[in-house]
C-alpha cells in the first residue's frame, strides 16, 4: 500500500451549502502533506470525512484504502487530532491519555511514552484546565500519538504554539516521517509550511491545487505565499496526474 490517504470526489453538502465539492487527491505513504485554503475552503470537513465523523454527500475519503470506520485497530493505525476538539478540564493530562490509552487497546506505558514524546512529562499532573493554548497543543499531538499509528492527521496543529513549539513540532513530524509515518495536517501559516511539508494541497470548497511544494515554488524559485494566493485568487486548478 502505498497510498494512505485518498479523497476521491468527496462532496459534503449542508442543506443549501456546498462546503467541499468534489475534492480530489492522495496522500503517499511517508510523505508530510499540508491541506491550506482560506477560512470556510473545507479544511476541517474534509478531515472531518476522513476520520469518518461526517458522511460525504458524495464521492469518498478513506484511509489505507478503507473508510476509516472499517479499519480494524483504528488508533493504531489513525491518531488524529482536530482544532477545536476540547479536553476534560478537571483531569490531569496523564489521565486524559491514560483513558485514551485504554479506549485504544494499547498498554497504559504508551502514556509515559508519548509524554516524553511532546514535552509534557513534566506537567503531566496538572489538570487539563490550567495547560496554555500550546501544552494543549501538545496534549492533543500525544493523544494521536497513543497507538503509534502510521499516520497523523492534525487540524491547525501550530495553532498557539510559541516559535519554539512551532519549531519543535517541525522536527517532531520530520522525524515521524523519516521513519516511515505520514502526516496530513491543515495550516494557516504558509511559511511554516513551506519548511516542513513535502506536498501542498490547496482547496477552496475544491482541490485547487495538489502536488509537490518544490512543484508549487519551482524548486524554490517562488514562496509558497505568492504562490498560494495566485491560486487562490484565481481559482486556478492544477491537479498531479494521479
Ligand atoms: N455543520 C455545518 N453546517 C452548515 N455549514 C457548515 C457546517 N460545517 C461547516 N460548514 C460550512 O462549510 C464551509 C467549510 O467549512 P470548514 O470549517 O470545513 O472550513 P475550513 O477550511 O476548515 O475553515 P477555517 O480555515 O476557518 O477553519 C464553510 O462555509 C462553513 O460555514
Amino acid at each position: 500500500m502505498t497510498t494512505a490517504v485518498e479523497f476521491r470526489e468527496f462532496t459534503k453538502r449542508y442543506g443549501g451549502v456546498t462546503a467541499v465539492s468534489g475534492l480530489s487527491f492522495e496522500v503517499p505513504v511517508g510523505r508530510i502533506v499540508g491541506l491550506v485554503g482560506p477560512n470556510g475552503a473545507g479544511k476541517s470537513t474534509s478531515l472531518r470525512g476522513l476520520l469518518g465523523l461526517l458522511r460525504p454527500t458524495s464521492g469518498s475519503a478513506t484511509v489505507f484504502g478503507q473508510l476509516y470506520g472499517q479499519l480494524d485497530a483504528p488508533a493504531r493505525r489513525v491518531g488524529a487530532h482536530l482544532d477545536g476538539v476540547g479536553f476534560e478540564p478537571g483531569i490531569t493530562g496523564r489521565r486524559h491519555l491514560e483513558i485514551c490509552a485504554t479506549a485504544a487497546g494499547v498498554p497504559r506505558r504508551r502514556v509515559d511514552v508519548v509524554l516524553e514524546q511532546v514535552g509534557l512529562a513534566g506537567a503531566a499532573r496538572r489538570r487539563v484546565g490550567r495547560y496554555s493554548t500550546g501544552m494543549k497543543q501538545r496534549l492533543g499531538l500525544a493523544t494521536a500519538l497513543i497507538g503509534e499509528p502510521e499516520l497523523l492527521v492534525l487540524d491547525e496543529p501550530a495553532n498557539g504554539l510559541d516559535p519554539e513549539g512551532i519549531r519543535w513540532l517541525r522536527t517532531f513530524l520530520r522525524s515521524y516521517s523519516r521513519d516511515g509515518g505520514t502526516v496530513l495536517l491543515s495550516s494557516h501559516q504558509l511559511a511554516e509550511l513551506a519548511q516542513t511539508v513535502d506536498e501542498v494541497v490547496v482547496i477552496k470548497g475544491r482541490t485547487v491545487f495538489a502536488g509537490s511544494l518544490d512543484e508549487l515554488t519551482d524548486g524554490g524559485a517562488h514562496d509558497l505565499e505568492d504562490r498560494y494566493f495566485e491560486l487562490v485568487s484565481t481559482g486556478g486548478e492544477r491537479v498531479r496526474d494521479a
